[in-house]
């Protein structure tokens, strides 16, 4: 699984809007081959069909041989009420786009055997080949496509009861009124998503920050059904900072690190998705080989890096105990490249470590140390009680990850933390 942290949402969309694009437009539909796109609903992915709609407009893409296959609806809404997907969907897509309506599938909501409509929409998706690329947004209740918390994992298409929070949450599209909001509801199953070529999953706000960490870094589990994402070969979450902002300074860290276009010509190996707010800039970084993208599940990657990297990226060790660092740039602590990062202007708040509050995050430690480069530190800082810090010699140095981070800020803000030296405290 790949993360993708934007500093906005608008970013976060435009993202997927292209990675949507490049994907279809690498794909070359055809009437005999067409592209099948699975879809959600919900705020999450408007900014996306709406960078799609002017995509179309402007002539860079076309949908004529694409198929779509949305995820979930309503049971009980007419497709003409303003809340059901149906309407959503030609309102914000579909009617902006020249899509042919026999290409689009929806749930009938409002099917008389709803079992029988199931299996008609599975039928239909494996006639279509099954599904290219799914898109999915992320319940607060951490759900992908409706399917709640104590869904199988192994579910497919079928009538479920909504959880009180999607509820709640969803109430916001109906006067705020929960009674209006539909108690039940059609959707793909988890397993109707994980059979998909490859997934986006959008995750925007504050909202879906505590969904996303349990998704992103905890175990796979039935009860954040997102998590599933996590065993699929080809998933791609996006995300903005806020919706980011429960995830551990390391995770955000190293799914960024993986973003640094240097890293990726030092060991010839190519683990750039599209990216970039342009359709040229994303064509250029287009991955169109099926391999996966994971750097883990790609032997070389692995092992070029076990190799020639002084540190493995792949083992990015939490920096647990750092101190603000309080030397000019010019100290002998730093290598060249780290002075020349450090030469560059620093933004008062930059990105996450903006977010995080840089200048009390990770909290200052209480130390009084000698590292390795003989330079005696104390700082005099308090910190909450770390005794292995406080008792013993402990080598701080700059962070070993901030010269690969290819954005000069984020960088130079990296490496004004000491963090401890792992060879030097094994010793
Ligand atoms: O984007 P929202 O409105 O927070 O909803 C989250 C997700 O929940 C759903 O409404 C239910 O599947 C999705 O369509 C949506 O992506």
């Amino acid at each position: 699984m790949r993360l993708i942290i934007r500093d906005n949402a608008e970013s976060a969309s435009s993202y997927v809007a292209d990675y949507i694009v490049n994907r279809i437009i690498s794909f070359s539909p055809t009437q005999d081959r067409p592209f099948v796109l699975g879809l959600p609903t919900g705020s999450s992915p408007l900014n996306v069909y709406k960078s799609l709609v002017e995509k179309y407009k402007a002539g860079l893409v076309s949908f004529e041989h694409v198929i779509t296959f949305n995820m979930d609806e309503y049971i009980s809404l007419p497709p003409t009420h303003p809340q059901s997907y149906h309407a959503y969907m030609h309102k914000n897509f579909f009617s902006q786009i020249n899509i042919s309506p026999h290409n689009i599938n929806l749930f009938n909501g409002l099917a008389p055997d709803l079992a029988a409509e199931c299996s008609r929409y599975e039928s239909k998706i494996a006639a279509a080949g099954g599904i290219d690329l799914f898109l999915a947004g992320l319940g607060e209740d951490g759900h992908l496509a409706f399917n709640e918390p104590g869904s199988s994992l192994a579910s497919r298409t079928r009538v479920v009861t909504l959880a009180e929070d999607t509820i709640l949450a969803n109430s916001r599209f109906f006067d705020g009124d929960t009674n209006q909001v539909p108690r039940k509801a059609l959707t793909v199953g988890v397993k109707t998503v994980m059979d998909a070529k490859e997934v986006l999953m959008i995750a925007l706000g504050a909202r879906k920050a505590r969904a996303l960490q349990k998704c992103v870094e905890e175990g796979v589990s039935c009860m954040w059904t997102g998590s599933a994402l996590q065993m699929h070969e080809r998933a791609i979450v996006i995300c903005d900072e806020e919706a980011a902002g429960e995830l551990r300074w390391k995770t955000v860290k190293y799914f960024k690190s993986i973003e640094d276009h240097e890293l990726d010509h030092d060991y010839g190996v190519d683990q750039s998705i599209p990216a970039g707010n342009s359709l040229g800039a994303s064509q250029t970084n287009l991955k169109t080989s099926a391999g996966p993208l994971t750097p883990e599940s790609t032997p070389k990657a692995t092992a070029t890096h076990a190799s020639s990297s002084p540190i493995s990226p792949l083992v990015e060790t939490a920096p647990i105990l750092m101190k603000t660092i309080v030397d000019p740039p010019q100290s002998s602590v730093y290598t060249a490249l780290e002075k020349e990062i450090l030469a560059q202007p620093v933004p008062k708040s930059h990105g996450l470590l903006g977010l995080l509050g840089a200048s009390t995050y990770p909290p200052p430690i209480k130390s009084s140390t000698h590292n390795s480069r003989g330079r005696s530190q104390s700082d005099g800082h308090a910190s909450d009680g770390d005794s292995e810090a406080e008792s013993e010699d402990i080598d701080l140095q700059p962070d070993r990850m901030a010269s690969r981070l290819s954005d000069p800020a984020f960088a130079a803000e990296a490496l004004r933390r000491l963090t401890p030296n792992p060879e030097e405290r094994r010793r």
